[in-house]
This record gives structure tokens, sequence and C-alpha cells, in this order.
């Protein structure tokens, strides 16, 4: 295991035009490849805006990232899209778009956004698609696709995308019980058998628990904690008043 990203002292938050607004302050954490790490919180606490400043969509309002050795900040867009494959919660409704092609778009950042697909790029959408379960979907319009099933594409295209680092903002938002865990085992899967750095949010708890290897924690009156999911169970009562037998989510 190596670590994939560090952060350190990171101060994240908006510039808006009245001054700066601080969301979460002094994050010392790092994530591990080989493992599946959750970030978790209550809503508004900052969970969305840490990962899209971690994927360098954000300018941190102080302090460093450093993603496989080297200052976020010196790697091109198109060298982070190699490295960093991200699932937003936006949940793409492109008009006129198959699920096929959004799957083939994961392959943009080594072909450019027009550029032709070679026979290896067909190979890890097909493979993409398969391992998401996707197959009888992928020449239907994402407009016509369910909330559930646009996610899986999502999920098939950041796949094909072939990164080294996954995240994913609250993946099972939309899911039934049966596609959260199919997804978290195949997220599961991705980390430990072929050494994937898996970093997601989510609100659910019990499905999580039991499978991440690491766990980060925001809190609004708290500092930044992280640890393993049983170093942090008496914190997430604290925190979020969970307990393992009435199915509460944070
Ligand atoms: N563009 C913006 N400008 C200023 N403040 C913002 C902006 N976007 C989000 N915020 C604020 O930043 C805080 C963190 O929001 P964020 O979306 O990161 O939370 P979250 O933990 O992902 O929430 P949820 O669980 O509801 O998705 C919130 O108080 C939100 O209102």
């Amino acid at each position: 295991m190596e670590k994939s990203i560090e952060l350190n002292r990171l101060a994240i938050g908006y510039r808006t035009k009245t001054g700066t607004r601080v969301v979460v302050s002094d994050i010392d954490a790092d994530l591990q490849s080989g493992q599946l790490t959750a970030l978790l919180g209550v809503n508004g606490v900052g969970k969305s805006t840490l990962m899209r400043t971690m994927a360098g969509f954000m300018k941190p309002l102080a302090g460093t990232i450093r993603l496989l050795d080297r200052p976020l900040e010196d790697y091109s867009e198109s060298e982070v899209a190699k490295r960093i494959g991200v699932v937003l919660t936006d949940n793409c409704r492109i008009v006129g778009m198959t699920a096929g092609e959004l799957v083939a778009l994961g392959r943009s950042p080594y072909t450019g956004f027009w550029g032709r697909l070679q026979k290896r790029d067909r190979q890890l959408v097909t493979e993409a698609i398969e391992r998401v379960g996707i197959g009888p979907l992928i020449n239907r319009e994402l407009t016509t696709l369910s909330d559930g099933e646009r996610q899986k594409v999502v999920i098939a295209k950041a796949l094909a995308q072939e990164t080294p680092i996954i995240f994913l903002d609250e993946p099972t938002a939309f899911l039934d019980y049966p596609s959260k865990m199919d997804l978290l085992r195949l997220l599961y899967s991705l980390a430990h058998d072929t050494g994937r750095t898996i970093f997601l949010s989510t609100h659910d708890l019990d499905a999580i628990l039991p499978m991440a290897d690491h766990v980060w924690l925001l809190d609004r009156e708290r500092p930044f904690c992280q640890g393993s999911p049983a170093s942090l169970h008496p914190a997430f009562h604290t925190y979020f008043g969970y307990t393992d037998t009435n199915n509460q989510m944070v």
C-alpha cells in the first residue's frame, strides 16, 4: 500500500464577493492505494467541497494536496483525469447521448473528446460495462434511464477511465438495497483486487461500515478525525447518534 493522496493543514471553502467562507480547516489525512475509504458527515458539512477540492476542481483556501507524491497544482487537468476518476452526484443527463457513448467518454483523457477509440479503448469500455452489469442499457438514451440506472452508467465511465484513484460522491444515493450492496462489493474488490484507491462519501452507515477499510469524519463542531471503522465506532454515536441496530443513517 502506498499513499496516493496526502492532505496537509488543508482548509476548504468558497471565496465569495463578500469574503471567504471556510467550510473545514486543518485537515491532515491521506488515502492509501488498495483501500476503500469512506467520507462521512451530516448534510452541508463539506463532503462534496472536500472531494471537489481534492479532485482539483476547486482551489484550497490553505494547506497542500499531494497526488501520487507531487503537488496537485503541478498537474494539468488532463494529467489529473488520468489519475483520478470522479463520479459526482449531478447524475449526468446529456440529451441525445446513449449510455454506451457516455461510458466511452471515460476514454477521452487518452483519446481527446472527439478522439477515435482504439481496440484497447473499446475493450476497456466493454469490460467496464460488464463489470457494472449495464449491458442491456448501452443503447438507451441517458434521459430515458432511471436515476439508479444512470448512476451505474456514470460509474462504468469512471472504470473505463482506468484511473488508479476513484472518487464517488454519494454513489449509493439512488440505488435500491441489492444494487447498493452490489456496488459496494464492486468498489471493495476494485480496491482490494486491483489496488485502486477508492474514496466515497455516503450517508449510508449500515452499508458502508462493514466494507470500509478507513473512515474520515467531518463535523462542524469537532476537528476532522479518521481511523478504522472499529476505532471510530464510539464517534459515530457521538457525531450522528448512530447505533448499529436501528438502521439510522447519517
Ligand atoms: N458555491 C458555493 N458558495 C458558497 N457556499 C457553498 C457553495 N456550495 C456549497 N456551499 C456551502 O458549503 C457547505 C458545504 O457544502 P457541501 O455540498 O460540501 O456539503 P455536503 O457535506 O456534501 O452536504 P450533503 O450531504 O448535503 O451533500 C454548505 O454549507 C453549503 O451551503
